[in-house]
């Protein structure tokens, strides 16, 4: 069989939360959201499609919207930014918590450990990560200069973790990010 005869892949839909009072309300422009899709373009290499969100840092509506994401959508991997700190109104590990089945402590503790190497403060994100039935929401920090470094530092492992929920098979650009699937 060749590539040609095989049928075409559906693409992943990817969920995009921007959590931020001042973005979602016009004070300043999005940044996190655009950063998080530019460096999803540079890793993933098989068709993906964005569903973005701006939003306040609301408990509810943040739970809200990773619902709407995960079972309404139909999204394979959800990432937030923003709201994972430690001032009042940071409550998104909290959303995540409440709609996450089971909870991946691993993605937040290797994002934390690199980013203590660009920053000290890395230790004040409680970034979490969790599965939604098939889904697979990540907490990333508000800092859009954080999404690199964090999305670089668990992306090896999405790919395989997707395939072990049964959502959409991701596949990447091996010379941005080497996916590792060890049954493969
Ligand atoms: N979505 C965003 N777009 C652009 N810059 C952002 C964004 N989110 C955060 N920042 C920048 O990073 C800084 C720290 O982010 P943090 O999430 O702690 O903001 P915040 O103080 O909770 O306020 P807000 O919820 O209104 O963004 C902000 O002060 C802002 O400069
Ligand atoms: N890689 C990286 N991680 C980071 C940061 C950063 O600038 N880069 N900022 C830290 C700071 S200052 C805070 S307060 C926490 C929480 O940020 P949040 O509330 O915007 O999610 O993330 C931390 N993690």
């Amino acid at each position: 069989m060749t590539d040609a005869s095989l049928p075409p892949t559906e693409p992943v839909k990817i969920g995009i939360v921007t959590i931020s009072d001042r973005a979602s309300c016009g004070i300043y422009e999005d940044k996190g959201g655009p950063a998080i899709v530019a460096e999803l373009r540079r890793i993933v290499a098989s068709p993906w499609m964005a569903e973005a969100r701006v939003i306040p840092d609301e408990l509810d509506l943040i739970a809200a919207t990773l619902v709407e994401l995960c079972d309404v959508a139909g999204c394979d991997l959800v990432v937030t930014t923003g709201g994972t700190g430690p001032a009042p109104r940071d409550v998104t590990p909290e959303a995540t918590e409440r709609v996450c089945d089971k909870m991946m402590p691993g993605f937040g503790e290797l994002m934390r450990s690199v980013s203590l190497r660009v920053v000290p403060t890395a230790i004040l994100s409680r970034q979490t990560a969790g599965i939604r039935g098939r889904s697979l929401i990540i907490n990333l920090p508000g800092k859009p200069s954080a999404i690199h470094d964090c999305l670089m530092a668990v992306f090896p492992a999405i790919p395989y973790c997707l395939d072990l929920t049964g959502a959409g098979r991701i596949d990447t650009d091996p010379a941005v990010c080497v996916a590792f699937r060890p049954k493969s």
